[in-house]
C-alpha cells in the first residue's frame, strides 16, 4: 500500500524527470491559482461525502486532496519535513 510519503516522493521524481503524459506534470504546469481552486473543489468534495456518502467514497475523496495538497507542496518546493514540523 502506498504511503504519503511514497505519494510524495513519486510526485517529486515526476516534477524532476517530466514524463510525458505525466497528469501531475500538467498540474504543476497549471500553476499556483489553479491548484489552490483545485484544492478547494477537492476539499468541497470531502466534505460532501463526509455528509452523504460511504466510508470508502469519502476515503477516496480525501485521498485525492492528499494528492493535490502535495502537488501544491512539490509546486512551491517544499519538503515533507517543512510540513511535519507544524504538526
Ligand atoms: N493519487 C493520484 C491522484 N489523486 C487524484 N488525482 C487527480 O485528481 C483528479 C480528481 O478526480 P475528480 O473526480 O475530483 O476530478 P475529475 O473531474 O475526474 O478530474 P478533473 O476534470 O477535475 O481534472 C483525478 O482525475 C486525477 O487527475 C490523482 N492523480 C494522480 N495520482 C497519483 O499520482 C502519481 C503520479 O501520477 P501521474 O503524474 O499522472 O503519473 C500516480 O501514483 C497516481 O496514481
Amino acid at each position: 500500500m502506498k504511503t504519503f510519503d511514497d505519494l510524495f516522493a513519486e510526485l517529486t521524481e515526476r516534477a524532476a524527470t517530466r514524463p510525458e503524459g505525466s497528469g501531475t506534470v500538467a498540474a504543476l504546469d497549471s500553476g499556483v491559482h489553479t491548484l489552490g481552486k483545485k484544492i478547494i473543489e477537492e476539499a468541497g468534495e470531502v466534505w460532501l461525502a463526509a455528509e452523504h456518502e460511504s466510508d470508502d467514497a469519502l476515503s477516496e475523496e480525501i485521498s485525492q486532496l492528499l494528492y493535490w495538497l502535495q502537488v501544491m507542496m512539490v509546486k512551491r518546493g517544499l519538503t515533507l519535513a517543512d510540513v511535519y514540523r507544524h504538526l
